[in-house]
């Protein structure tokens, strides 16, 4: 069987105008596997969908996850464009988990964002489990073997669990401090109550920066830039996770864990805005969507925006 589905074309529905007033419209697809890639000369996104939750399943937590690149994608479609004509948006399809079988599909999705990003697409990949992270991460150190890569993750938890017998969507982090010298992680939205002491002690081991969710919100915006900048001053590229279940779960009931105490938007709108200017973004996801859980879609709506926002501030760099 295999890992991976071409774009669904009927997913990207809406309102139709004669010049591209929304976001359906300026949609292209592309096969990974039997079209070919072409260098971009303009800024060009590429669309990935990660439709695996067997990283959740493994970590006790509820499966859904799976069907959130497609409930992401449908969100996007009816958005209004205000993109410049130039830019570019290519969904690229979907990877599957067969079998449970995690490790190939990470392997497999590490490979794929490899090459997209070698042929100079900013992808933003839509989760998924954030085991997607252990290969994203993989997938950038691939193409800049040579770069110090940070990642900055807003989510309400480190995902610093240790890996026993295998990886699950609570360990990416702990896989790849474990795997790379140099470990640059940064982590916007933590909830005490959300990890334990022990996962503290790790990211205090492993030197992690972290805000905490009582601390991350618009008031606190100059202490949350300092840090944000320091820490884009220290790497020379960044990878940018965001994982739904930082929010708010009265912005994001549609997640696996939800949080009451989750940040809110307008905070990780402006830091979102801060990273993409800050030259150094690479590439992103957005994870842990769970439509099964979701009400009105509210969740998936928040996740296509920040999609939009995402290609909004990086083509207005
Ligand atoms: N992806 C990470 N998930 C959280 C799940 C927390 C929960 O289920 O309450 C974690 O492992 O810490
Ligand atoms: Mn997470
Ligand atoms: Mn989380």
């Amino acid at each position: 069987m295999k890992n991976y589905k071409r774009a669904d074309t009927h997913i990207w529905a809406g309102r139709t105008s004669e010049d591209q007033l929304y976001l359906h419209e300026k949609v292209t697809f592309l096969d990974l596997e039997n079209d070919e890639l072409i260098e971009n000369q303009n800024t060009a996104f590429a669309i990935l969908g990660y439709a695996c939750d067997e990283g959740v399943r493994r970590n006790s937590g509820r499966v859904g996850a799976a069907l959130a690149p497609d409930a992401i994608r449908k969100m996007m479609a009816s958005l209004s464009n205000h993109l410049d004509k130039s830019v570019q948006i290519v969904d690229i399809g979907n990877i599957i988990c067969n079998k449970n079988d995690l490790e190939y599909t990470q392997s497999y999705t590490s490979n794929k964002i490899a090459q997209i990003l070698k042929y100079k697409y900013f992808t933003i990949v839509l989760g998924g489990g954030h085991d997607l992270a252990y290969a994203h991460y993989n997938g950038i150190k691939e193409y800049l073997p040579n770069s110090s890569i940070g990642i900055i993750n807003l989510d309400a938890h480190f995902d610093l669990r240790k890996i026993e017998s295998n990886g699950n969507s609570g360990t990416p982090f702990y896989q790849i401090s474990k795997e790379n010298d140099r470990f640059k992680y940064l982590c916007l939205g933590i909830q005490e109550e959300s990890n334990n002491q022990e996962l503290f002690k790790t990211a205090h081991q492993l030197g992690v920066k972290y805000i905490k969710s009582t601390d991350f919100n618009i008031q606190n915006r100059n202490y949350i830039f300092t840090v944000l900048d320091n820490f884009i001053d220290q790497v020379d590229n960044v990878y940018l996770t965001i994982d739904m279940d930082g929010f708010s779960s009265a912005f994001a009931p549609g997640v696996s864990a939800p949080s009451p105490f989750g940040f809110s938007i307008d905070i990780a709108l402006a830091v979102i805005e801060q990273i993409c200017k800050s030259g150094k973004l690479v590439s992103s996801d957005i994870v842990e969507l769970n439509p099964e859980y979701d009400l009105d879609n509210c969740t998936a709506r928040l996740a296509a925006r920040l999609a939009y926002y995402i290609m909004k501030f990086i083509s207005s760099e």
